[in-house]
């Protein structure tokens, strides 16, 4: 999904659509030819339109209530502008306050101060459906139409194995130049590369990218998750099953294949095993890190026993 400027479209479960009193700005929206829909995903009966999200409206502070996701991204994610706020929106000037104090405190009731926070970053040529995967995972609903995203940052808690887990997701455009795709890839803590299974060039594009992570986030690992979208579209598939699994393991990662427009193949679990891996991640560097401290020590005493003897 794309920033303000966008026409978005989102399938709702009851096929309702936002009202139009959400739409002050009908804005202009550049072409984009969405691929054939397959059966599972065909628009509901009577649906005919979408929403506009006014560019006039800016989307820091208070500008994610002319969101038309707003309301579902209710009561565990808000989508902030292109970097989210250093605490979360919605929350009273009580709560900011003890938020401060005690470092605790989340609209949704989660005590924050036992909570992790784990920045992922969304990757993928153009057109895969980044984006449609990012709201599907927020949401559990499909965009239909919408113009290439910009850049959207959404924050969103989740329990994950009997932990807070506070996300920030970062949805990056497939048209981002490489001085902006470098500035995500140091951003984040972990990745989606995402490709569509009905383009093999997408598919392509995934190992350059991993090459590119590698290079940015030298010397740390590269926390990564494949997913092949548009499983839906099993008749005009270029990419096996086999070839994005094999892909998986050249690059040492999880691996799924899912449809962000019928919800096929665990779009979530991909999103929850990024976190996971990157909190696996960080306990072993930890580890390491407090293993080399206790290894000075043990060295410094060492030397002192050394000197004194002598
Ligand atoms: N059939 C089908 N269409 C999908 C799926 N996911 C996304 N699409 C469609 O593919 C088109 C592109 O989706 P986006 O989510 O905008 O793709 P993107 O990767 O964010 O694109 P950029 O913002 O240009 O980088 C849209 O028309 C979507 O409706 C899917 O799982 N199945």
């Amino acid at each position: 999904m794309s920033l303000s400027h966008l026409l978005v479209k989102v399938q709702q479960q009851d096929g309702t659509q936002w009202p139009q009193s959400n739409t002050p700005h009908r804005l202009q929206s550049r072409s984009y030819v969405p691929p054939p829909p397959a059966s599972g995903c065909a628009a509901p009966v009577g649906w005919s339109g979408g929403v506009s999200v006014p560019q006039s409206v800016g989307l820091l502070g208070s500008a994610h209530f002319c969101s038309p996701l707003f309301p579902l991204l209710l009561p565990c994610t808000t989508r902030v502008a292109s970097r989210p706020p250093a605490r979360p929106a919605f929350l009273s000037q009580r709560q900011k306050d003890e938020t401060l104090s005690q470092g605790a405190l989340h609209p949704c009731g989660i005590n924050m101060a036992k909570s992790a926070e784990v920045k992922l970053a969304v990757f993928g040529k153009a057109g895969v459906g980044k984006s449609a995967l990012v709201v599907r995972f927020l949401t559990k609903r499909f965009i239909w139409e919408y113009d290439p995203t910009l850049e959207s940052t959404y924050r969103h808690q989740a329990n994950i194995d009997e932990e807070v887990v506070n996300m920030e997701i970062l949805d990056t455009a497939g048209q981002e130049d490489m001085l902006q795709r470098e500035g995500h890839m140091r951003w984040g803590d972990g990745f989606i590369i995402v490709y569509d299974i009905t383009d093999r060039v997408s598919f392509e594009e995934v190992a350059p990218l991993k090459g590119l992570l590698e290079e940015v986030k030298k010397p740390k690992h590269v926390t990564l998750v494949l997913v092949g979208n548009k499983a839906d579209l099993e008749h005009a598939r270029q990419v096996s099953t086999e070839e994005g699994e094999r892909l998986a393991a050249e690059l040492a990662c999880a691996f799924y294949e899912c449809s962000a427009c019928t919800g096929e193949g665990a779009v979530s679990e991909a999103f929850h095993e990024l976190c996971r891996e990157v909190r696996r991640r960080r306990m072993v560097q930890g580890k390491a890190r407090r293993r080399s401290s206790t290894t000075h020590v043990k060295q410094a005493i060492n030397k002192m026993l050394t000197k004194i003897s002598s």
